[in-house]
């Protein structure tokens, strides 16, 4: 069973553009969607189809919307009553795949809220394969919130992904961490290098950069370090080995869940037993059939182009460079 934790839910509207955003101007959406959102709730739906056990842990009010398409959808979850409705986060996607993305601050969490939160947290990760702690925190929830869930876990046999950003990112991985996935920027930030470095070094389809960044990473949370670069695919940089994987040619409608998917890929390879370099190979499947979709969609096994997926070896100087 995948158990995802999130903080921060929404229900991600997407407006599509026929013709390129213009800043300042009226412009008419051709299709309106709404669809579940936030990031452990992605990794609970694409995990659910592919048709593994999961379960969604986040705060919500009965009734809420999101709740609501949830049910819809058939997903298991537990909710923590709080007052308002869940933030809407809006994507506006242009014709050429381009997404901008605006993303709300979220309700607040009271004290009495995180309680409850941990308390389901505790009662349900017996059963986990993998407890994911996913997304931004939303406004009263201390920066460390995922670190203690994560180092909690930890202590009961659990074991934690963590896909997260800014400060409760650099919180958590300042401890023992399974699996993160952070994007470049995410992987910049956490490691003090300079971004436009790792984009230049992409550019040039090298990985050697990443690759450093991503081992000191390694070193530093004990775990599987899972980095997410865009179209140029992702890095997975381990204890025992390391891997580039390049994503099969896609036409991108939507990238917003790429990153969830990619992560969702990877669980569902690895509690299905495949090695290291296919969990990747399933991690970059996943994320490209996810940037193909439409809106916030989660792929399904049937969308995905894993033969399309090359993973690359990376050892000894590659590994240095
Ligand atoms: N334009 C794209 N073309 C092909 N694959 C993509 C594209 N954008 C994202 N992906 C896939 O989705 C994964 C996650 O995307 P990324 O943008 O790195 O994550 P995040 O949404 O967390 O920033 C990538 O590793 C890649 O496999
Ligand atoms: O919690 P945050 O950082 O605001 O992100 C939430 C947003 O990210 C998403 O989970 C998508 O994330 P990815 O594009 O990184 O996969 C959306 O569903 C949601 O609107």
């Amino acid at each position: 069973m995948i158990l995802t934790v999130t903080a921060n839910p929404s229900l991600d509207r997407t407006l599509e553009l026929a013709t390129p955003l213009r800043r300042g101007e009226v412009q008419r959406a051709g299709v309106v969607r709404a669809e579940p959102g936030g990031k452990g709730v992605n990794v609970s739906r694409v995990a659910a189809a592919a048709g593994l056990a999961t379960r969604a842990l986040l705060p919500a009010r009965a009734g809420d919307p999101l709740l609501a398409a949830l049910d819809d959808l058939g997903l298991p979850y537990d909710a923590v009553p709080v007052d308002d409705e869940v933030r809407s986060n809006i994507t506006i996607a242009e014709a050429d795949g381009t997404t901008t993305k605006i993303n709300a601050p979220g309700v607040a969490l009271t004290p009495a809220h995180l309680e409850s939160l941990a308390a389901l947290i505790g009662a349900r990760a017996g059963t986990a394969q993998w407890v994911t702690l996913c997304g931004s925190l939303p406004p009263g929830v201390p920066d460390d919130w995922y670190r203690t869930m994560a180092d909690d876990l930890a202590l009961a046999g659990c074991r934690v992904a963590v896909d997260t950003s800014g400060e409760p990112l650099r919180a958590a991985a300042d401890g023992r961490v399974d699996l993160i996935k952070p994007n470049e920027d995410e992987l910049a930030e956490l490691t003090g290098t300079d971004p436009e470095k790792l984009r230049e070094a992409l550019a040039r389809n090298d990985f050697g950069p990443i690759v450093e960044a991503a081992a000191r990473l390694v070193d530093r949370i004990g775990g599987h370090v899972l980095a997410t670069l865009g179209a140029a695919g992702a890095v997975l940089v381990t204890a025992s080995g390391t891997w580039s994987a390049t994503p099969p040619p896609i036409v991108p409608r939507s990238t917003v869940g790429a990153g969830d998917s990619s992560l969702a890929g990877f669980l569902i390879a690895q509690t299905g037993g495949a090695s290291l370099p296919e969990c990747l190979r399933h991690a970059v499947a996943y994320g490209a059939a996810a940037a193909a979709l439409a809106g916030t969609q989660a792929p399904t096994p049937d969308h995905l182009d894993l033969s399309g997926v090359t993973v690359t070896e990376l050892s000894g100087a590659a590994r240095m460079s």
